[in-house]
């Protein structure tokens, strides 16, 4: 069974201000498990930065269980409260990196002494830290530049700086809060690789914080959609593509699950009662595989495409196809079970599910 590295149950924080209270994040329990690249999705305000910062306790939970890599940080319930001494909290914290949409460099000092200065009290000696600054500089690709200072860098390298920094310590975790937010398209995705390849080499634990589901797909393996600091769905990311349930969800996917609300307008009034919508979701080398064509010559049930759309989820292509598919109700069956055995994914399309998810703008 995969470790479970951050564990973090039945989080409350609720900010007190004047007149008013905030609950800005509420019951959530989220598990990590070692090596995974987890996106926590939102729109503005939804919680996320504070339920991240509660993984290190740059935020003190209202109430709740933090526990990082087997060891408990933090517990409180009615009765008791109870937080690891600082000491230790000081050495945990260090084995937890933090990037961000702004850099945080120190502009007067050259980007060696900016990742040095993470090293000042690893015990290391001054040959040592210069010696892994370098490494750390190699690692994510500024060879060449360590005496170079901030300014002459640009968002995307200073981000890579602010990355070697983080993994100063070996950090067995990194959390990585809007960090490509900031970033143009191209460096957007240079960073996004960068975490991935991280994660492969070192084995690296990712919490990705975003707004942007783009980058949830192009390097998480799981994604928790957070709303009004609650995570409101949650799972594998080929799962949460190929079925969301939440209307909020479908707004971050967009595509394929936005079809939905365009059916709900328009097709499903005009289905005949042989006639049913199904969702089929392939990956990998379904993709190019002309299996409509067999279902009308192998089972006489007529496909017709009504939207179709691929997407690439972490390098794999995964297809997706709404059909309205048409024939006797033994065929359909017969049909339907060649498609599975293909390892094809299939949703029918109910009323219901149209309904829920039929708002979606
Ligand atoms: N220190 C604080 N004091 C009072 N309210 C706070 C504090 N920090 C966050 N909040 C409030 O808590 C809610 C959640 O904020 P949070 O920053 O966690 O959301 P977010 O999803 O990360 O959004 P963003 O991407 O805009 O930061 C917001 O209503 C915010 O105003």
């Amino acid at each position: 069974m995969s470790e479970e590295i951050i564990k973090l149950d039945k989080i409350n924080v609720t900010f007190e201000q004047k007149n008013k209270r905030i609950d800005a994040v509420k019951e959530v329990t989220l598990h990590v498990n070692k090596g995974d690249i987890y996106g926590v999705v939102g729109y503005s305000g939804a919680g996320k930065s504070t339920l991240v910062r509660v993984i290190n306790l740059l935020q003190l939970p209202t109430s709740g269980r933090v526990e990082i890599g087997g060891a408990v940080l933090y517990q409180k319930d009615e009765q008791t409260e109870n937080i690891i001494d600082t000491k230790t909290l000081r050495e945990k914290r260090r084995k937890i990196g933090m990037i961000f949409q702004h850099f945080n460099l120190l502009n007067e000092q050259t980007i060696i002494q900016n990742v040095a200065f993470a090293l000042k009290h690893s015990g290391l000696k001054e040959k040592e830290i210069q010696e892994k600054a370098q490494n750390l500089l190699n690692l994510v690709g500024l060879d060449g530049r360590e005496n170079s200072y901030p300014v002459q860098l640009s968002g995307g390298q200073q981000q890579r700086v602010a990355i070697a920094r983080a993994l100063a310590n070996d950090p067995e975790i990194l959390i990585s809060d809007e960090a490509t937010s900031a970033l143009d398209p191209k460096n957007t995705i240079q960073i996004l690789d960068l975490l991935k390849d991280l994660n492969a080499k070192l084995g690296l634990t990712v919490v990705l914080i975003t707004h942007e589901m783009d980058a949830v797909k192009r390097i998480a393996n799981k994604v928790a959609v957070m709303d009004s600091g609650e995570i409101v769905e949650r799972g594998d990311l080929l799962q949460i593509f190929t079925n969301a349930k939440e209307k909020i969800t479908r707004e971050f996917i967009g595509g394929s699950a936005k079809a939905i609300a365009t059916l709900q307008d328009y097709q499903l009034a005009k289905l005949q009662q042989d006639e049913q919508i199904f969702q089929l979701t392939y990956s990998d080398k379904n993709v190019s595989e002309p299996i409509l064509i067999r279902l009308y010559k192998d089972f006489g049930v007529e496909a017709n495409i009504i939207y179709s759309n691929i997407e690439v989820l972490r390098g794999t292509p995964v297809g997706t196809l709404f059909v309205i598919i048409k024939g006797s109700l033994e065929n359909q069956k017969q049909a339907l079970e060649y498609l599975k055995s293909q390892r094809i994914i299939i949703t029918k399309i109910s009323e219901q599910t149209l309904v829920e998810g039929g708002s979606a703008k």
